[in-house]
């Protein structure tokens, strides 16, 4: 079923709705695992190395953990597929470099950038809403498949900029920081509880069910739901 909304802007999530899991875990996360002790151990003055490292040891509450303690927890958060923002951070200092080297290139569903370039034409703004780093969104988007899709972006935000994705006071930053009013917000994700944070933030939502992804079988519960974006009509009225 088509379902129509008429909003200023679309957030979008990567992983599970725009793009597959699948892919992320496959091609994405090897990538960096073999790359963690290399920039732990080389990089570690880097700021934004640190600042994760820093991050890391007080999340596991070892302040003294040397280098292999760090990338020891960085491995069980990977197999785990834990969203912790310092494993976030560091994956995209790897990944956004590994992008620019040519050694990736991102994936979306075929469904998903015909969608995004109409709801831009049409004068919808774009932003995404993922736990990647800003970082490495940026460079998701800059390296696709389909070129470089920056252009229909107008903001990016994180776990570190936004806060949380299943907490409704994230919600209500990404809006004061877009300004834009909640009711003209549409949120697009597969995940239930982000749908759910998003909705008690007085925002749209639509949950994305894809066949073999993580949450096709738990559902998004009592949200409108999607299995492609072409199912999806968007515009923006400008009264
Ligand atoms: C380009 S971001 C890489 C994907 C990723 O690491 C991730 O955690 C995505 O999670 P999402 O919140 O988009 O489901
Ligand atoms: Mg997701």
């Amino acid at each position: 079923m088509t379902s129509h909304y008429d909003v200023d802007a679309v957030v979008l999530d990567i992983e599970g709705t725009t793009s597959a899991t699948g892919f992320v875990v496959d091609v994405l996360y090897p990538y960096s695992r073999s790359r963690f002790a290399a920039l732990l151990t080389e990089r570690s003055g880097d700021p934004e190395v640190a600042r994760a490292v820093a991050q890391v040891r007080a999340e596991i509450g070892e302040p003294d953990a040397d280098a292999a303690r760090v990338e020891k927890a960085l491995h069980t958060w990977l197999d785990e597929d834990r969203k912790a923002t310092p494993l976030k951070t560091l994956q995209g200092v790897i990944w956004s470099e590994g992008f620019a080297r040519g050694d990736l290139v991102s994936h979306f569903y075929d469904d998903v950038v015909p969608e995004l370039r109409a709801w831009h034409s049409a004068g919808v703004r774009l932003y995404v809403y993922s736990s990647g780093s800003v970082a490495a969104q940026r460079a998701w988007f800059t390296n696709s498949p389909q070129g470089d899709l920056t252009s229909l972006l107008s903001g990016l935000y994180d776990t570190e900029n936004a806060g949380p994705k299943q907490e409704a006071e994230s919600y209500h930053r990404i809006a004061s920081a877009a300004g834009i009013a909640p009711d003209r917000l549409l949120f697009l994700s597969d995940r239930p509880g982000e749908l759910d944070a998003a909705r008690a933030a007085g925002w749209h939502t639509v949950g994305i069910r894809r066949p073999g992804e993580p949450y096709f079988e738990q559902g998004v519960g009592d949200h409108a739901q999607a299995g492609t974006f072409d199912e999806i009509t968007v515009s923006r009225s400008t009264t």
